[in-house]
């Protein structure tokens, strides 16, 4: 499916699952609501997959590596050949998200999408795009057609999963100077403040913020990105890992699947999404509040709440892997809790 039909494709979540899964709920020893986002998760769920008791067997997390050109400007706290290096990490087994899903008992596929090198390494799937982004205080990041076939990427591995029988997908990126790119375009879709939406990242120093502050602002001024086109936005400011997930959200939308947020780059991702189809959010699955400042923008745009608070800021999907047990747990209590009736418990509102 290309861009145009997956769009095309996503269709509002199915009310009448989420109120039989909200009448069982209910059903169930315990007082009404009383288990909260658990609840909220169950019902989602059930309306993303048009299944009141949805079962959820095999997950997927895919890692997007992409190479910016902005880090020319020193907006990063580490050089770029660290995107390249964490990937061979990544394919290792030894980064922070490989353990995280193997907890989560979910294998991890890394996409080059766009690494600045070439990388010949088993087990690594190759769809580069460019070699990078281009400086986008200088030119647009990427041309449109770059941009929409990066998408089509994130769309085209999806939907193989999902034909695999993948019910349940997590998503996160590798890509130094990320955070620069996230920032502009949160700015762009939000308008909100430069102070809201651009933080330290991996860790720079409060000279180098003013600095990774006035490049956006200067390249916003220059580029004027469209608001009401992510693909204008996207295209001039992004990230290709950026628009790889991209693609793997709008396609999740478009065959029913729920999708994990991760932390601030995976949200930007999110708004692009949201811009091409305001509909995909609800199938969108909110995990952890990164430090970043911006993610709290991301979340207001989208109007989802995250629900775990752990102070992470690394990405890569680390945050999605950790929220995989609650939503599991999620599911588990509308399969095994007994009913009021089941239990013999009294059921009745004094
Ligand atoms: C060793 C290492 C592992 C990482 N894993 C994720 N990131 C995170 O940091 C980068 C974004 O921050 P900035 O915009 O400041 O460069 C992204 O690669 C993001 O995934 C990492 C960063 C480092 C250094
Ligand atoms: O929230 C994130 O995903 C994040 C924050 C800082 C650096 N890298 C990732």
């Amino acid at each position: 499916m290309n861009l145009e039909n997956v769009l095309e494709s996503i269709k509002p979540l199915d009310k009448h699952s989420m109120d039989l899964c909200k009448t069982h709920l209910d059903s169930l020893t315990k007082p009404i609501g009383s288990l909260g986002v658990l609840e909220d998760l169950a019902i989602q769920i059930s309306g993303i997959t048009m299944n009141s008791k949805p079962i959820i067997k095999q997950k997927q997390a895919f890692v997007f590596a992409a190479d910016h050109g902005i880090t020319e400007e020193g907006v990063s706290a580490f050089p770029q050949e660290v995107t390249k290096q964490m990937v061979l990490n990544f394919i290792n087994g030894g980064a922070a998200i490989n353990v995280l899903a193997r907890k989560a008992q979910t294998p991890v596929t890394v996409v080059d999408i766009g690494v600045n090198g070439d990388l010949i390494i088993e087990g690594l799937v190759q769809c580069k795009v460019a070699h990078g982004t281009k400086n986008f205080s200088k030119e647009p990041a990427m041309t449109r057609e770059q941009a929409i076939l990066a998408i089509e990427t994130g769309i085209l591995l999806t939907t193989e999963a999902i034909n695999r029988g993948v019910d349940l997908f997590i998503i996160g990126e590798m890509g130094i100077g990320n955070t620069t790119s996230s920032s502009a375009i949160v700015t762009a879709l939000t308008n909100a403040p430069l102070e809201d939406t651009v933080g330290c990242g991996t860790g720079i120093s409060t000279d180098s913020l003013q600095i990774k502050r006035s490049i956006i602002k200067t390249s916003l001024e220059k580029h004027k990105p469209n608001a009401n086109d992510g693909l204008d936005v996207l295209s001039k400011i992004g990230g290709l890992e950026i628009a790889g997930m991209v693609g793997v959200i709008l396609a999740c939308a478009a065959n029913r699947r729920p999708v994990i947020l991760d932390g601030f780059i995976s949200g930007a991702a999110a708004l692009i999404a949201q811009s091409l189809s305001p509909l995909s959010v609800s199938y969108m699955i909110p995990s952890h509040s990164s430090v970043e400042p911006g993610h709290r923008v991301i979340y207001q745009k989208l109007t989802l709440h995250p629900f775990l608070h752990m102070n992470m800021r690394l990405g890569e999907g680390t945050g999605a892997a950790l929220a995989i047990h609650v939503i599991e747990s999620s599911l588990q209590i509308l399969h095994e809790m007994a009913t009021f009736a089941d239990a013999g418990v009294s059921n009745k509102n004094l």
